[in-house]
């Protein structure tokens, strides 16, 4: 029997929900939690979540909305929002009662404080042993059983190791890593650049122009990563650039589908999380106070807090300086 023989999710939106079917896969004990209790007794009852269409859960998944039952289980991940993963570690942290894996499967960075995920497990639950997952792969197609490949990281490369065996199966394969930093700089990049390729795309830019602000968009995450000490290989691997090339180009992506819309001029698509939207100011306030050059996210910024046109967005980066390719 592995370690980690019980998982709780917390959080039963799109995410959580495959997540969910993820770990009952790989054969271990699983709690949903969510945090409506009329939620969690319809979920319970129907098997389907509304966030997630047309995935049924198998009957072994316990769906509560007691955190206390959740709490209990030997591994924890959160599947909340990027900005709601501090209130939901808060509640937990008085039911903990030793050091349990807690593992953020948001991606994003925590508007005021600047902080990662991991940090804010660390500050919120601090007994407990923060992890992160990572990497291209969508709800849906995870829950449908599609094979799919994600980082996990956590400080201690036994844990990030034993955490990979509790959630791994032939169609979920989860690689382990030690460079936590890197892992969530790319989870939470890549949906501010799918923003901008999303776009260029709507604006019918072309396919030229798609692969450019791409590889660019790389450029400057890997940039960030760098100044903030994340390793190339975790950079170039599936939470970097593996996530990347996904949210670049497919519309079943939200944050593409977010840039895609405002591209053609239309309203963002309603009642869809685009992480990205919340990322972008905070991501460039840090690109800023550690002078690192991000001109397609400042410009994705700028257009979503409304202090430029998406043309004169277009037009000031594609008339910057000639420079070294770096
Ligand atoms: N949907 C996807 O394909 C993937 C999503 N993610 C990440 O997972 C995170 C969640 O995304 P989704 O599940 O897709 O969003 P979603 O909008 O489907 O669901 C979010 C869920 O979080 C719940 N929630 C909000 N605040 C909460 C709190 N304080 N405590 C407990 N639950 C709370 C909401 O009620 C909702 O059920 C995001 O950071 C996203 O980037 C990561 C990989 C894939
Ligand atoms: O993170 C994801 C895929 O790896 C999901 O992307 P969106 O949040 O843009 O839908």
């Amino acid at each position: 029997m592995p370690a980690f023989q019980s998982v709780a999710v917390i959080g039963a939106g799109a995410w959580g929900t495959a997540l969910a079917t993820v770990a009952a896969r790989a054969g271990r004990s699983v709690t949903l939690w969510a945090r409506n209790a009329e939620h969690a007794a319809r979920i319970a009852s129907t098997r389907d979540n509304p966030r997630l269409p047309g995935v049924m859960l198998t009957p072994d998944i316990v769906v509560t909305s007691e955190l206390a039952l959740a709490a209990r289980a030997d591994m924890i991940l959160i599947a909340t929002p990027a900005q709601h993963l501090r209130g939901a570690v808060n509640a937990l942290a008085s039911h903990l009662t030793g050091p349990v894996p807690i593992i953020a499967c948001a991606k994003g960075i925590e508007h005021g404080t600047h902080k990662f995920m991991t940090d804010v497990i660390a500050e919120a639950a601090p007994a407990a042993q923060p992890a992160i997952l990572s990497g291209p792969s969508f709800a849906d197609d995870v829950a449908r059983g599609l094979p799919t490949a994600v980082t996990l990281a956590a400080k201690d490369e036994q844990l990030a190791s034993a955490l990979v065996q509790a959630l791994g199966s032939p169609t979920f394969r989860p690689y382990h890593s030690t460079d936590v930093r890197g892992v969530e700089i790319g989870g939470a990049a890549k949906n501010v650049l799918a923003i901008a390729v999303g776009i260029a795309v709507g604006r019918k830019l072309g396919a030229s122009a798609q692969a450019a602000l791409t590889t660019r968009g790389f450029a400057e995450l890997a940039r960030f990563g760098r100044t903030l000490g994340a390793r190339g290989e975790t950079l170039g691997g599936l939470s970097g650039l593996g996530d990347l090339i996904l949210t670049c180009s497919s519309p079943q992506s939200r944050n593409f589908a977010l840039g895609l819309a405002l591209g053609r001029g239309e309203k963002a698509p309603a009642g869809k999380l685009a992480e990205g939207e919340s990322t972008a100011p905070v991501l460039i306030e840090l690109a800023a106070s550690q002078n690192i050059e991000m001109p397609v996210s400042q410009a994705v910024a700028a257009i979503l807090d409304g202090k430029t046109t998406i043309d004169a967005a277009i037009s000031g980066l594609l008339t910057r300086p000639f420079k070294a390719e770096e």
